[in-house]
């Protein structure tokens, strides 16, 4: 939500993708309309890659000394992942920093994140640990996002450039949290 304040051109294309999709008004957003709004889950994708909830899997494990490009892994040793440097690596991402939901769009399928075809980011993990919640939190993360913008118009308060930086709680957490103007649309 603090890159839809932040950038309202976002949060513009994602109200007409939402209104092209749900003509009525008094109609309620539904699953299977979720499936036809693209933008949406690209801006949802590029939330996950530029600000992952957890910047690490819960520590896994090998059960036997293994070579791994050239590199020695011990048996039993920790082994953790990157989820955060991984969506912003430059050699994977162009400007990665930047909070651009149409880098999802180019390729003209929706992205896998499950990451069985190639790994370029890991907010929920990968292969047969992958948090099995995933589906669940997409679909609300959808929903959620999808309903506050269909709702409410959010801006910035006056004077106030809206800083993304994080803070490591139990999962990472804005450093200083969102103030916006919420204003209901009233049609
Ligand atoms: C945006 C929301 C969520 C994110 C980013 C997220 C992320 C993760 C990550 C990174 C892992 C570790 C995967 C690994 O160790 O390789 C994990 C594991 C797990 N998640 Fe989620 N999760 C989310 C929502 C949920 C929800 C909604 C549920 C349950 C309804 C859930 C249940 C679990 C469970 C049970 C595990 C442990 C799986 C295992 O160790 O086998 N998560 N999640």
């Amino acid at each position: 939500m603090a890159n839809l304040v932040k950038h309202q051109n976002i949060q513009s294309k994602l109200v007409d993708e939402i209104k092209g999709v749900v003509k009525s008004e008094n109609d309620d957003i539904k699953e299977e309309d979720l499936q036809k709004m693209l933008y949406l889950k690209a801006v949802v994708l590029e939330g996950l890659r530029r600000h992952p909830p957890t910047h690490f899997v819960i520590p896994h494990a090998v059960t036997e000394d293994l070579c791994l490009d050239g590199y020695v892994v011990p048996k039993e040793a920790t082994v953790n992942f990157m989820v955060a440097e991984i969506g912003r690596d430059p050699k994977l991402w162009n400007d990665p920093t930047e909070f651009k939901p149409e880098r999802f769009l180019s390729s003209g399928e929706v992205f896998d994140i499950t990451g069985s075809r190639e790994i370029k980011m890991m907010p929920f993990g990968a292969g047969r640990r992958i948090c099995p919640g995933l589906g669940l939190a997409t679909l609300h993360l959808e929903y959620f996002v999808a309903n506050l913008v269909r709702e409410f118009e959010w801006t910035a308060r006056i004077g106030d450039d809206v800083d993304l930086s994080e803070k490591q709680e139990l999962s990472i957490t804005m450093k200083n949290p969102l103030w916006a103007h919420i204003s209901p649309k009233i049609s």
